[in-house]
């Protein structure tokens, strides 16, 4: 999917929603335990519910992985029925890969051509040629890791090196690479204070924002400073959506959660 595209799905849909399917077996209604596939059964019930009020889907890989060859295969039949059913979602394997050059061929070729995802998120730490490899697929996007939501983000991301934050070096070089414009970035909602200084250095990159819901980050904040003309954000709610109810009724509670999010990203637009 082209950016354009994805700008026209959130005009459309006026959202700028990305749910996150990161399934926990021990948090899922009960009943779903029974079923061959629970993961994929659980995410096939939210995406249905919800699809019409979001623009991107993310599944972690952390909470597939957990699972084994099981999460795994949960995994392949979530993409593949998102891009089947639904084709005009974007979707975001949520890795956080990076290696040498070599070994992220191989991470971009997983992503991009078995899993036919449209976008991976990527940490920058190891440099150029650790992403160029993913950037070479000209069709997808590359999502680098810039001022994440944690804490622990104060660490070394804001840190100074040679007197620039090392965040703000991550955005300077990267968006000189090759294909650079197909990158896209990850800046956490926390941190939304931010993003002012961001939209300086890219004003024109999509960010992806996790951090509101459970992490208690502002919507309000990061449009007011994050958003640009062809809205330029994709917000990201997993917790806060997908387990608002461990009942019978969750896809119906999943579905108020996001249309309470859509609602809000509606006013905005
Ligand atoms: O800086 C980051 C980068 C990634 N994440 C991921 O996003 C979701 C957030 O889940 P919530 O339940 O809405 O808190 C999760 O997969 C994180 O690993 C992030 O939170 N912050």
């Amino acid at each position: 999917m082209t950016t354009n595209q994805l700008v026209e799905e959130i005009r459309r849909k006026r959202s700028f929603l990305c749910i996150g399917l990161d399934v926990d077996l021990t948090r899922i209604p009960q009943h779903l335990l029974k079923e061959e596939d629970p993961v994929f059964a659980f995410n096939k019930a939210i995406i249905d519910a919800t699809h019409h009020l979001a623009v991107a889907f993310k599944p972690n890989l952390a909470f597939y992985e957990a699972y084994g060859i099981k999460g795994l295969q949960a995994l392949g039949k979530t993409i593949d029925y998102l891009n089947e059913k639904y084709p005009e979602i974007f979707t975001i394997a949520d890795a956080k890969r990076g290696d040498i050059g070599n070994t992220s061929g191989m991470y971009a070729k997983a992503f991009f051509e078995d899993l036919n995802f449209d976008s991976v998120t990527v940490a920058p730490y190891m440099g150029k040629d650790s992403i160029e490899p993913f950037l070479a697929y000209e069709n997808k996007h590359t999502i680098l890791l810039a001022l994440t939501s944690n804490a622990g983000a104060y660490d070394f991301q804001t840190q100074k090196v040679e007197g620039v934050e090392l965040y703000k070096k991550v955005l300077e070089v990267s968006k000189g690479w090759k294909n650079g414009q197909n990158l896209m970035y990850v800046v956490g909602a926390t941190k939304a204070e931010y993003l002012t200084e961001i939209r300086k250095i890219i004003p024109e990159s999509f960010l992806l924002v996790p951090g509101v819901g459970a992490q208690g980050g502002s919507l309000q904040e990061v449009c007011d400073y994050g958003m640009n003309r062809k809205v330029g954000l994709l917000v990201n709610s997993s917790r806060g959506i997908i387990y608002a109810s461990k009942g019978e009724d969750f896809t119906e509670a999943a579905a108020e959660k996001a249309k309470e999010l859509q609602v809000q990203m509606a006013g905005f637009l």
